[in-house]
């Protein structure tokens, strides 16, 4: 299509929506994934009478904004890839990439650490993969750089007005609050849990080889199995709430969060986009309305948030009445130990009910589907590295020699720490696949953004910071930074968990909370569960690697990093199966247990 005139945004509008309109579906979808070049296959189920309500009252706001939309930006002479729509700018490129970070991967190559692009209606956007500009944007910076609006309204629909919400001074009390039952002591706590769930799991597949036709070629869809298993963990973790997940594939939670994202927000139809682009010029409360609205993506959180309030609701009740009895003593639950915190507050400061049943809404949201993902890529790379699979089950085998040697049952936090493979494997999976794959923030004011290596703009000029205006977005690409070469070294795109044993490695610039990796962010709003995690994804990964082997199935399929969110692996081709991540699995034959 033709693009240039004065009528090419609506005829590319028109274009887009017709094609999408063909595309829709009234009821369950059938998925197919858009290319970037052929969108009438585009994924979108919202039902046209929306996407014309929604487009008419764009374009009506659309044109008493003209205004503030054609302000130009201070870093236009930036360089970066030329926009292919002055409507949607690279919108759908960007949120349609074949796999996750692949677009990023080749705009560092082209551009350095600092490039330009484009949202809807042609504005300006800078994306960022320098380690100085990402710490002075997290960190730094911090509060100057709030998530964005729409970032913000799409994590309400899903948790509520909790932590990933709220910005500024309530973030900070918040934030506050929440931290003791993140302490290290107290996550170090949850270990005989996280063991307990992995044992369960190992029981499962063990049940599973049993009844095969073929164990030696039995393939689990890891990603399933995993996601319930840290379903169960949250729930047990941040509620003291048994979910059944492991047990039951049809419970009423598992359910709630199947294929969230990708019923979702995955694959975003233009309407949507562009729509979304107008939040930030929309008074927040009938921002806040858009949540009501029968769109795809707010029906999906809707039915989500309502299963998960609905517990939240019994048990905070329950919980506020034990600390208020003062029986809250060995309650070591994250939501316990929150009960107990925002008690001892100010009342002025206090969490409000409503506000504490979104937080527990953003740890089931935060704290399961991103550490299942973690350890279905940790899985699938080790699945294609044998060699190395093989030095982590011996290295664990050591370990527990020398536990069962002290006359201890299981490992303790300080035996997980002490396995150098397991942990460069585990924090090479965490570089390699970081599933919050960006983050954008929205500048709070006018400033100059540094950098650690200059850039040259389209002039030739040599530019060592960038000033950005008030309301620019900024996206921070936690994939690009993650394989940046002067970083990670020439060898930053593949696996190669033997850097992270290299003791001479250079020091650089602190951006990130774990490894100096940006796969839990950084600073003010780093990830709180970041240690939550590592300890979770250990305790796992070591159960599973002294019990079984991951390979990879015979018919080797094609793995596809599909950006829905977060970065969700699915066979390419066949995203109607959701999540997917076909393993072999076979069970190890341990000396002192050689049943199954
Ligand atoms: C592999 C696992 C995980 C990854 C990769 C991950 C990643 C992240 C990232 C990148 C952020 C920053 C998002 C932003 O600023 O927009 C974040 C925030 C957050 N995460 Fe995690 N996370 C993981 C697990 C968890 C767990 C297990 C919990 C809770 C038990 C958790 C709770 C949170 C919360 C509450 C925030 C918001 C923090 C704030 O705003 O101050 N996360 N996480």
């Amino acid at each position: 299509m033709e693009s240039g005139t004065a009528l090419a945004p609506l005829q590319e509008f028109v274009y887009i929506a017709r094609l999408e309109a063909r595309s829709s579906q009234p009821s369950h979808q059938s998925y197919s994934l858009p290319e970037p070049s052929d969108l009438s296959i585009s994924y979108c189920v919202e039902s046209m009478e929306i996407v014309l309500v929604l487009c008419v009252a764009a374009i009506a706001v659309a044109l008493a904004l003209l205004p503030k939309l054609f302000k130009r930006s201070p870093f236009r002479h930036i360089r970066g890839p030329p926009s292919p729509s002055w409507l949607y700018g690279h919108m759908i490129m960007t949120s349609r990439e074949k796999d996750v970070g692949d677009l990023h991967f080749q705009y560092m190559q082209e551009y350095g650490s600092a490039w330009r692009m484009k949202e809807c209606f042609n504005k300006d956007t800078l994306w960022l993969v320098d380690p100085k500009a990402i710490q002075y944007v997290l960190q730094t910076s911090g509060y100057h750089y709030s998530r964005t609006v729409v970032g913000r309204h799409i994590a309400r629909q899903i948790t509520g007005d909790g932590i990933l919400y709220v910005e500024g001074d309530d973030h900070a009390r918040v934030r506050k609050i929440m931290n003791p039952a993140f302490s290290a002591a107290q996550l170090r706590s949850f270990l005989p849990l996280f063991r307990r769930s992995a044992r369960r799991l190992t029981i499962k597949w063990k049940d599973s080889l049993r009844t095969a036709s073929a164990p030696a070629d039995h393939v689990l869809n890891v990603n399933s199995w995993f996601t319930r298993t840290t379903l169960d963990v949250i729930g047990e973790a941040a509620y003291d709430f048994r979910c059944g997940a492991l047990e039951e594939e049809d419970n009423e939670v598992v359910d709630a969060y199947k294929n969230m994202f990708r019923d979702s927000v995955m694959y975003p139809s233009g309407a949507t986009l562009v729509f979304r682009s107008l939040w930030p010029y929309i008074p927040e409360r009938l921002i806040r309305l858009t949540g009501y609205l029968p769109t795809r993506e707010a029906r999906r959180f809707r039915r989500t948030l309502s299963v998960v309030n609905k517990i939240s609701n019994r048990l905070i009740k329950e919980k506020t009445q034990t600390c208020l009895d003062r029986k809250d003593e060995n309650l070591r639950d994250i939501m316990s130990i929150l009960v107990k915190a925002n008690h001892s507050e100010n009342p002025k400061t206090r969490m409000k009910d409503k506000e504490m049943i979104s937080q527990m809404a953003t740890f089931f949201l935060a704290g399961h589907e991103t550490t299942a993902s973690m350890l279905t890529w940790m899985t699938w790379e080790l699945a294609k590295d044998q060699d190395y699979q093989e030095k982590m089950r011996q290295e664990i085998a050591a370990v527990r020699a020398k536990v069962s040697e002290r006359g201890d049952d299981d490992f303790t936090v300080a035996d997980l720490d002490s396995m150098t493979f397991v942990i460069a494997g585990l924090k090479e999976a965490l570089r390699l696949h970081p599933i919050v794959y960006m983050m954008v923030r929205s500048a709070e004011r006018d400033d100059a953004i540094p950098l650690s290596r200059p850039i040259r703009d389209e002039k030739g000029n040599v530019i060592s910071e960038i000033p950005v205006s008030k309301g620019t977005s900024i996206n921070l690409s936690l994939c690009g930074y993650n394989r940046l070469p002067e970083v990670w070294g020439a060898d930053a795109q593949v696996w190669n968990p033997y850097r992270w044993m290299d003791t001479n490695r250079e020091k650089h610039i602190n951006v990130g909370v774990y490894g100096n990796l940006l796969t839990f962010s950084g600073g003010v709003k780093a990830c709180i569960g970041w240690r939550f995690t590592v300890i979770e994804l250990q305790a796992i990964v070591v159960e599973l690697l002294e019990n079984f082997e991951v390979a990879i199935p015979d018919d080797k399929p094609d793995i596809q990093r599909v950006p829905g969110g977060l970065m969700i692996p699915m066979i390419r081709g066949k995203p109607e199966l959701g999540s997917q991540m076909p393993l072999k699995v076979t069970a190890v034959v341990r000396p002192e247990k050689a049943e199954v």
